[in-house]
């Protein structure tokens, strides 16, 4: 909890809203639905599950790649949330080293 009262979670809940707000706002999805977030184990991978969480509920289809998870309650949450609505998380093989031809 910070000096302000706003814990983590909250933080966390308004970033990855607000990244959505920006995608949704310069990318239709109707024009480009699939998204792929790249998480780290940091509290910016944190934002990014809930992100992929939004977008999903925005309309786009987003997949995960997640390769070095946190054993934190928060972080499981997100992850079994993501997991209930089918977004699939990819394993290393199934991200392409080159993502410039990905629209
Ligand atoms: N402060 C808050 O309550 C909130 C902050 N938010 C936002 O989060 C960022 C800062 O998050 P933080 O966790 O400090 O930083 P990162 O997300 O960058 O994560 C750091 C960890 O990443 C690991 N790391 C770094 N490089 C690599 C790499 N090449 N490969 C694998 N892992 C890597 C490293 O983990 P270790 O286990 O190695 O220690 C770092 O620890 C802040 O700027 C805010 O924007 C949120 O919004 C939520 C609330």
């Amino acid at each position: 909890m910070g000096p302000l009262g706003f814990s983590v979670d909250q933080l966390m809940e308004l970033a990855g809203l607000s990244v959505d707000t920006a995608i949704a706002e310069v990318y239709k999805s109707s024009e480009r639905s699939r998204v792929l977030a790249i998480c780290g184990p940091g509290y910016n991978g944190g934002d990014d599950l809930v992100a992929a969480q939004h977008l999903y509920h925005f309309g786009y289809k987003p997949y995960i790649y997640y390769p070095k998870r946190t054993a934190k309650p928060l972080y499981n949450g997100l992850v079994t949330q993501l997991e209930s609505l089918s977004v699939p998380f990819l394993s290393v093989e199934d991200v392409p080293m080159d993502l410039s031809d990905i629209e």
